[in-house]
């Protein structure tokens, strides 16, 4: 089914009428993998300071950005064209820069923070937190649609494969610099891709540039909804609901009268624990075969896979 535009799911009523409100992240998720989710609970003012904070960070000068580079294990900066997303189809890495956060552990950070973001690790603790809370209320409103039975976990299915703390859960700031800034002349910023995880809650703000591809061929653009979040499904998601949830390719491009305005977003990837095996999660709507029972692979492995052919970590 080919999906004209991205749906939008109101959670205001997710305490109310569960049921209503995952019908609509149902249909959202098994069609275009995308939805837009208004009426939740992360405050307008935490996005606009970590917008800020971002802001920022990428201000500092380039020397200063590299003593935090990129580790293996995901967390740091990434300088502009470091990676790759869409490897067959680009001539050149993607036109952005980012800082990744692993998820803080007892309040402390991952691994060393550049100043700037060290004095704010409490606010980006609880920012990150509560982004975290709000993919459980998307995790319980998948396991309310799909009906999971009581005994295998019932509402809580999903989410008890999750955990804040020891996760792989990443908040990323991302810069996309204008394009006057360098020579860059493609107007893909990010190559084609689809996420790692379960699902990826995505921030925009001022400058649009994401599109998702809702067939084979056809690319439509997500606009900006001032105060909404963009949720979408993972290839972990996708292969634990067994093909059922969409995880849709997607990518960012600059129209030309954006060329001169620098781009941020802030992703927040959810990830389901490491040893979670991805195998069809127990609903009547999902298909149950195993394809390949003797090489079932967790969401630990599989996220190792991608990661490393996606950055080069020495540069
Ligand atoms: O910057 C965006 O709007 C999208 C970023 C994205 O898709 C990603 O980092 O996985
Ligand atoms: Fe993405």
């Amino acid at each position: 089914m080919v999906v004209e535009a991205i749906p939008i799911v109101d959670f205001a009523d997710f305490k109310s009428n569960p049921k209503k409100v995952a019908q609509g992240v149902f249909d959202a998720c098994k069609s275009i993998g995308f939805f837009y989710m208004i009426n939740h609970d992360v405050p307008q003012q935490d996005i606009d300071k970590a917008f800020a904070l971002s802001k920022q960070f990428f201000d500092l000068p380039r020397e200063e950005k590299e003593k935090f580079l990129i580790d293996e294990e995901n967390h740091g900066y990434s300088t502009l064209y470091s990676e790759t997303l869409d490897p067959e189809h680009q001539r050149q890495g993607d036109h952005k820069e980012g800082f990744n956060f692993r998820s803080f552990e007892d309040g402390k950070p991952f691994a060393k923070l550049p100043q700037l973001f060290d004095q704010e690790t409490k606010f980006l603790d609880s920012f990150s937190r509560n982004c975290h809370a709000t993919a459980l209320q998307i995790l319980e409103a998948f396991a309310i649609a799909l009906e999971i039975p009581e005994e295998k976990g019932g509402k809580e299915f999903f989410k008890k494969g999750h955990s804040y703390e020891n996760s792989a859960e990443i908040l990323r700031f991302l810069k996309y610099p204008r394009g006057g800034e360098t020579d860059y002349k493609e107007p893909v910023r990010a190559g084609a891709h689809s996420d790692y995880g379960s699902i990826t809650l995505l921030f925009q703000k001022d400058v649009p540039g994401l599109e998702v591809q809702a067939s084979r061929t056809e690319w439509i653009s997500a606009p900006l909804i001032p105060g909404a979040i963009i949720v979408n499904v993972g290839d972990q998601m996708e292969m634990w609901t067994n093909g059922l949830f969409k995880s849709t390719k997607h990518r960012v491009t600059f129209l030309p009268e954006h060329n001169h305005l620098d781009r941020y977003s802030m992703p927040y990837f959810v990830h389901p624990k490491d040893d979670v095996p991805l195998v069809p999660a127990p609903s009547k709507f999902i298909d149950q075969t195993i394809a390949n029972p003797e090489r079932v692979i967790t969401a630990g492995e599989h996220l190792r896979s991608r990661l490393d052919s996606t950055y080069d970590y020495k540069k």
